[in-house]
């Protein structure tokens, strides 16, 4: 069971405590990856394991607590690391919440399982849905529900071909420590604000960057190295930090990919995947 991996461009958190938990999550806007985790159950003795390695991967294990499965072996292939900013644990946790809805006709509820997983972890608030969704994807509201209202938007692409959504990961962050923290919570949802009206006015791949771009920089969760790689990279479509990694990406058109691959140490090579 393939799930993409998916790059948060920028996003605003909606996190009351009195709301249901499918109503938690976050609004923004993303893509997804051509690059991603394949995830397999086979019989076993109620293990988890990522590329090759037994973990005990909690976003993974709270949608098999959901289930009452038992005898299990989780395998999860990824292209990417874990805490990189590309979703991985929401690929994980949604791929394995599918495997465990398909044979009874639920698949309805792996959605919902995989987030409530991602939001009691702290490890995601909006990229399950966008991984479901697949592509450049905008999210007008936060949460499941909106999934089934239709306020999850998938934007075309003209000529998608000719782009390349190129990574680099520098290191490691953990999503929670940001988005359980109030003074980013507060940076984050006072820079976020405006920017989604304004990828919705202009919905094109160079607004989402110039936007994301804004987003990294000014909310200050963007170091002084990735800024200065992202203005290194000025002459693409643009670039920015994966949300929320130390990881950047960058989205160009393919006369400019061997310029940028000039410039990064370790690129890896992706395209948008719908
Ligand atoms: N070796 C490991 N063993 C167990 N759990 C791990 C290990 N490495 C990472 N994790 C867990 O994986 C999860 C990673 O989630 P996190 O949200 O930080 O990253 P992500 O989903 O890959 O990227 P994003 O920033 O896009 O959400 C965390 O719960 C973290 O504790
Ligand atoms: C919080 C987040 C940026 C982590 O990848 C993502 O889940 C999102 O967009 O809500």
């Amino acid at each position: 069971m393939f799930v993409p991996s998916h790059i948060t461009g920028f996003f605003k958190i909606y996190k009351d405590s009195n709301k249901n938990i499918l109503q938690i999550g976050s609004i923004g806007a993303g893509i997804t990856l051509n690059k991603g985790v394949d995830t397999t159950i086979t019989k076993g003795d109620n293990e988890i394991y990522f590329n090759n390695k037994k973990i005990n991967l909690r976003p993974t294990i709270e949608v098999i607590n959901q289930c009452n499965i038992d005898n299990y072996k989780i395998s999860h292939k990824s292209d990417f690391p874990l805490s990189s900013g590309l979703g991985v644990s929401g690929a994980c946790a949604l791929g394995v919440a599918n495997l465990l809805n398909k044979d009874n006709n639920k698949n309805n509820n792996s959605l919902e399982m995989a987030h409530i997983s991602e939001v009691k972890c702290g490890t995601g608030l909006g990229d399950v849905i966008a991984q479901r969704t697949k592509g450049f994807v905008v999210r007008e509201l936060p949460g499941v529900p909106n999934f089934k209202t239709q306020k999850v938007q998938k934007i075309s692409i003209k000529n998608i071909d000719n782009y390349n959504v190129v990574v680099e990961i520098l290191g490691k962050k953990e999503t929670s420590q940001i988005i359980n923290n109030p003074q980013w919570i507060e940076k984050i949802n006072k820079i976020g604000d405006e920017l989604l009206l304004k990828l919705l006015k202009n919905p094109t791949l160079h607004n989402f960057m110039d936007l994301s771009y804004y987003f990294a920089k000014n909310t200050g969760l963007a170091t002084d190295k990735i800024i200065n790689i992202c203005n290194d990279l000025n002459f693409t479509v643009g670039a920015s930090q994966a949300m929320l990694g130390n990881t950047v990406f960058c989205i160009c058109e393919n006369k400019d990919l061997n310029d940028v691959l000039s410039i990064l140490n370790n690129p890896i090579i992706c395209k948008i995947y719908q």
